[in-house]
């Protein structure tokens, strides 16, 4: 099988395999999230709705209505004649303490009183919202106005005791103040809204080509996506307050709601072409962004894995036979010496003659000696000292810590201890002796290199007689020797 087929075969498979689910996670993720994101976007959308309610429309009104009700206003209304300084003011202090205009049209003086001084004769043919909401049902009218410039007034009808009509009192508020807090609603959360009453006249809107201005009045009739209802809509009938309607390409959603208080009509208008866009812009970087830290998961995965598997593989392996550390085992705990910055010494030991013990007495006893050589000089070290199987009858210690001097008394203790030990074989005593090699690296970053040195001074012990501990020191008084030898 060529290498590709192979490829091909095993880990290409794989690696689509984890890609596709990768995506299709986050796929499934960054849909959920973006339906989250559509949904508290249309729930901050509207608690401005509710805010431009409350804020701009009914708390004037409530103010105008609080003021008509409990203020000494309606009684000077109620005096034969009216002391129209004493009028104008109380206006003038509440237009300062509610920051808005108010005002009282008197039915007995047949005047209208503003809070900025200024009165106005109520005229049959120039003032003819007061007459219109005068023989109107509702208590309350709200209206637009046109002084100085267009205000919308929310107007209540005022009675004594006996229940004669004595005029209104009322608030009006500038369009052009709504206009502020609408824009900055409308970039915010991009839709538009419009207020309408009974006549389907527009009185509020956040788009301001729908604003009545000195040309007059605009009607709901006139506006783009209400022409694009069908009658039953327009007519308010369909059961659903949710209607979809497309105008120019751009799909809307139009709401609609009641503002029973002042027979008006609200119209939140949502372009969903933007809340579109949003939501698969917010889709398309969730699935991009989970992607990423997935695909980037398995390279660290790929990357750690093998690393962390080989450090624990080296940490935790032991010679099957003596239960020593290996030799990769021995690297890894060399490693952290060195890392810990100890000085460190390294010391060969092997054993003398060591095949002919396993000729005589068989390959099983050489097993148990090698497994018992290795407790004695165990017995000679320190806790912090390691020993571990370097291959066949030859055992490394490392020591840390330990200077030449050191590493050196540690090799003789331990040659003398199995000198002096009794292995035993079938009853019988055997005496065996080993051979040892010593050397010192203040900074020594492998292990190869610090028992590369012992192992010349261990050659060394075993070409001069065996039973003995040689160290690099000897080794190098030997080149010497040899050295000056040849010169002469
Ligand atoms: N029983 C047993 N013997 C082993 C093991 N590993 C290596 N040996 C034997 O150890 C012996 C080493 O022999 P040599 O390298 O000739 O060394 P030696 O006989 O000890 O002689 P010197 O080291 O020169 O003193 C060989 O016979 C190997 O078969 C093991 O795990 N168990």
């Amino acid at each position: 099988m060529r290498f590709w087929q192979k490829y091909l075969n095993s880990k290409f498979y794989f690696m689509l395999i984890f890609v596709m689910f990768a995506v299709a996670l986050s796929a499934i993720i960054s849909l959920s999230k973006s339906v989250e994101n559509q949904s508290l976007l249309e729930i901050r959308s509207l608690t401005p709705a509710f805010d431009i309610v409350s804020e701009e429309i009914l708390k004037p009104l409530f103010i105008a209505e609080t003021v008509a009700r409990a203020s000494a206003l309606k009684l000077h209304m109620n005096d034969n004649v009216i002391d129209e300084e004493k009028i104008t003011n109380m206006l003038a202090e509440m237009s300062e303490e509610f920051a808005m205009d108010f005002f009282v049209a008197s039915e007995t003086s047949r005047t209208q009183y503003y809070s900025d001084g200024s009165s106005l004769p109520l005229n049959a043919a120039k003032v003819e919202w007061y007459f219109r909401a005068k023989n109107a049902s509702q208590n309350i009218v709200a209206a637009l106005g046109n002084r100085k410039d267009v205000h919308i007034y929310f107007d209540i009808k005022i009675y004594n005791k006996q229940g004669d009509f004595l005029g209104f009192i009322g608030v009006g508020k500038r369009l052009n103040s709504f206009i502020t807090s609408f824009e900055k609603i409308k970039d915010k959360y991009d839709y538009d809204f419009v207020f309408v009453d009974h006549n389907d006249d527009i009185v509020l809107s956040s788009d301001q080509s729908l604003l009545a201005d000195g040309k007059g009045i605009k009607k709901l009739q006139q506006v783009p996506w209400f022409k694009a209802l069908t009658s039953v809509q327009q007519s308010g009938q369909e059961p659903n307050d949710n209607v979809l309607v497309s105008v120019a390409g751009n799909d809307l959603l139009i709401s609609k709601a009641d503002l029973k208080v002042l027979n008006w009509k609200f119209f939140l208008v949502n372009s969903l072409n933007v809340r579109q866009n949003e939501t698969t812009k917010v889709f398309i970087l969730q699935t991009l962004y989970i992607a990423f830290v997935l695909l980037l998961g398995l390279l660290i995965a790929r990357i750690a894995i093998p690393y962390i598997q080989a450090e624990f593989a080296s940490k935790h392996q032991n010679d099957p036979l003596t239960q020593l550390p290996n030799r990769a085992h021995l690297a890894w705990r060399f490693k952290q010496i060195v890392k810990e910055k100890q000085h460190v010494s390294a010391i060969i030991a092997d054993i003398d003659f060591f095949k002919t013990i396993n000729d005589t007495h068989g390959h099983a006893v050489g097993d148990l000696i090698l497994c018992e050589f290795a407790k004695v000089i165990k017995s000679q070290l320190r806790d912090v000292d390691v020993m571990g199987r370097w291959g066949g009858e030859e055992f490394v210690i490392l020591l840390p810590s330990t200077d030449f001097q050191m590493a050196y008394e540690v090799a003789e203790r331990a040659r003398v201890a199995i000198s002096r030990h009794n292995f035993m074989s079938d009853d019988k005593v055997l005496n065996m002796t080993a051979s040892f090699g010593v050397a010192f690296r203040a900074n020594a970053y492998k292990l190869e290199d610090i028992v590369k040195h012992a192992d010349e001074a261990l050659y060394q012990a075993k070409r001069e007689g065996r039973n003995t501990v040689r160290t690099t020191e000897d080794v190098v008084v030997n080149k010497l020797a040899s050295f000056k030898k040849l010169r002469l």
